[in-house]
């Protein structure tokens, strides 16, 4: 899915009611139904919702939603925030039509004109939506501030009122805080930074029909990756095949007393449908790996405690290095020999990207190599610490442009950035799956992919795609906070 700008979205949403035709009118009309369906679905009648309107389109939103609630037998209060003197034309619409249901509409000059709150109150948040210009101020802050006070459930409609729609480095202040927001047709971008996101609570995206072709003709570097797309990245399994067909895995780690990391990626390379999985490990890691994962086959470096040198054998179709590699001076030279030697897909993390970081040895990323650094990791390959979340995305974009590659900087939604601008955001996971050794499953995975051989985009896009999905499934099961790294690989497709 594209993900677009606030400026894009108006454009969208003017081609839609240009071309469908829809008026203005309608077209907020079935935003509001959207989020009738919606509150339907998740709320009892006993609740009681305390509408909160800007004087824009989106509290446009607001009194439709008032309006149709009402209609469909919930009790509901209208407030508007008087933040101007004059609506926008969809507002002073929707405002009339609440004759019609006989609401009476409270305008708030001051917090004293606040509603009372009860344990059944809900605050709906429709005071700003994409068109904030500004940071909040005067009234508009001093509401926001008592819904975050006053109220433990919160809906907003279309974005929290308070943060910008867009990627964006301008100051704003405070914003309301929701449990669920309730979106149009696509996620903001800045729903997917944590300074923001944060703010979201659960995102629900709700079709309002959007003009496919105005979405198509829009220009975008930024995209969220869905469930139907990546389907079509699996790699097909023939009647008449043989393990041969599905690739061949080398992962290259461990350590002494890290070996873990290396049964972990050489498990989920071989989940990941790889034909055949060789672990390359130090030759301490012999017995570790052979009796963890059975149906590898194991490699032995000729040094006991760590990796120093892998050969690497023509059957070899893709190799995952990093996962528990060690940080030795001698490991470094063996990663060296190795990345010169090499023309396969490669995916580096963990300790491989920070051997090669801590030498500035840029020069031995092969072309199209995914790497898959955290937070830190990425701090590291650039040496310094970014100022902001935004900051962190755009290096990391900019660093694959730069040197040819892709890099997958994991996160709530993770990011994988393609060497010619192109953003993939993630939509699976579950924030269970912070946890040490996840990252390794991550790397089994993709290099289990990439063995297979699908392109480096599709394999990283799905390998994290699959790696969310496997969260979700054992967090639903096991709960929270009792997900470890392992129990990803079994739930793995
Ligand atoms: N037909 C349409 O265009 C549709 C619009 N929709 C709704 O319309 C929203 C966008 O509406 P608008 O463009 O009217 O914008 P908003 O309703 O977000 O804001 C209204 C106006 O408030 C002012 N403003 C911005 N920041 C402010 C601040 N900090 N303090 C005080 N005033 C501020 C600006 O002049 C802005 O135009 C969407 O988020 C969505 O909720 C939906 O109903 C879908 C259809
Ligand atoms: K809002």
């Amino acid at each position: 899915m594209k993900l677009f700008s606030a400026e894009q979205i108006k454009r969208i949403d003017a081609a839609t009611i240009e071309r469908e035709p829809i008026s203005s009118i309608q077209l907020m009309e079935r935003a509001a139904l959207a989020c009738v369906d919606w509150i339907e679905d998740y709320y009892e009648k006993d609740v009681e919702f305390h509408i909160f309107c800007g004087m824009g389109n989106n509290g446009g939103d607001g009194l439709a939603l008032a309006r149709l609630l009402n209609n469909a037998g919930y009790n509901c209060r209208p407030f508007i925030v008087a933040h101007r003197s004059k609506g926008s034309a969809e507002f002073d619409h929707n405002l009339s039509r609440l004759d019609e249901v006989e609401l009476n509409v409270h305008y708030i000059n001051g917090l004293k004109e606040m509603p009372r709150v009860n344990e059944n109150s809900i605050a709906i948040d429709a005071i700003l939506g994409i068109g904030l210009d500004k940071p909040l101020r005067g009234i508009i802050r001093d509401v926001v501030k008592g819904i975050e006070e006053g109220y433990d459930h919160v809906i907003s409609i279309d974005i929290p009122t308070g943060i910008p729609a867009d990627f964006t480095t301008v100051n704003w202040n405070t914003a309301v805080r929701a449990s669920h927001t309730l979106t149009f047709q696509f996620p903001k971008l800045s729903f997917l930074l944590p300074d923001m996101g944060d703010y979201t609570g659960d995102v629900h995206v709700l079709d309002i029909g959007l003009d496919e072709l105005a979405m198509e003709e829009e220009h975008s570097t930024y995209f969220l990756t869905m469930d139907e797309e990546v389907e079509s990245f699996r790699p097909m399994r023939k009647v008449f095949s043989h393990k041969g067909d599905y690739g061949h895995a080398l992962i290259v780690g461990g350590h002494e007393g890290m070996m873990g990391a290396a049964v972990l990626a050489t498990k989920a390379a071989l989940r990941s449908g790889a034909g055949l999985v060789t672990a390359h490990v130090p030759s301490c890691g012999r017995d570790v790996l052979q009796i963890s994962a059975p149906e590898a086959m194991v490699q032995t470096d000729h040094s006991e405690r760590s990796v120093s040198n892998v050969p690497v054998s023509s059957r070899i179709s893709a190799i995952g290095i990093g996962p528990g590699l060690g940080r030795e001076h001698s490991v470094f030279k063996g990663l060296e020999k190795l990345l010169s030697e090499i023309e396969l897909p490669v995916v580096l993390d963990a300790d491989a990207l920070h051997l090669i970081g801590t030498s500035q040895a840029w020069h031995l990323i092969p072309q199209n190599a995914i790497l898959t650094p955290h937070k830190g990791e990425f701090e590291r390959m650039l040496g310094r610490e970014v100022e902001s979340p935004l900051e962190l995305l755009q290096e990391a974009s900019a660093w694959a442009g730069d040197k040819k590659c892709i890099v997958v900087l994991k996160g709530a939604y993770t990011a994988v950035c393609d060497s010619d601008g192109n953003v993939y955001f993630n939509s699976t996971g579950h924030p269970a799956m912070a946890s040490g050794g996840t990252g390794d499953v991550l790397t089994g995975i993709i290099a289990g992919l990439l063995a297979q051989g699908i392109t480096p985009i599709r394999a990283a896009r799905y390998g994290v795609w699959l790696h969310g999905c496997a969260g979700e499934e054992v967090a639903a099961r096991r709960g929270e906070h009792s997900v470890v790294a392992g129990d990803l690989i079994d739930a793995l497709f």
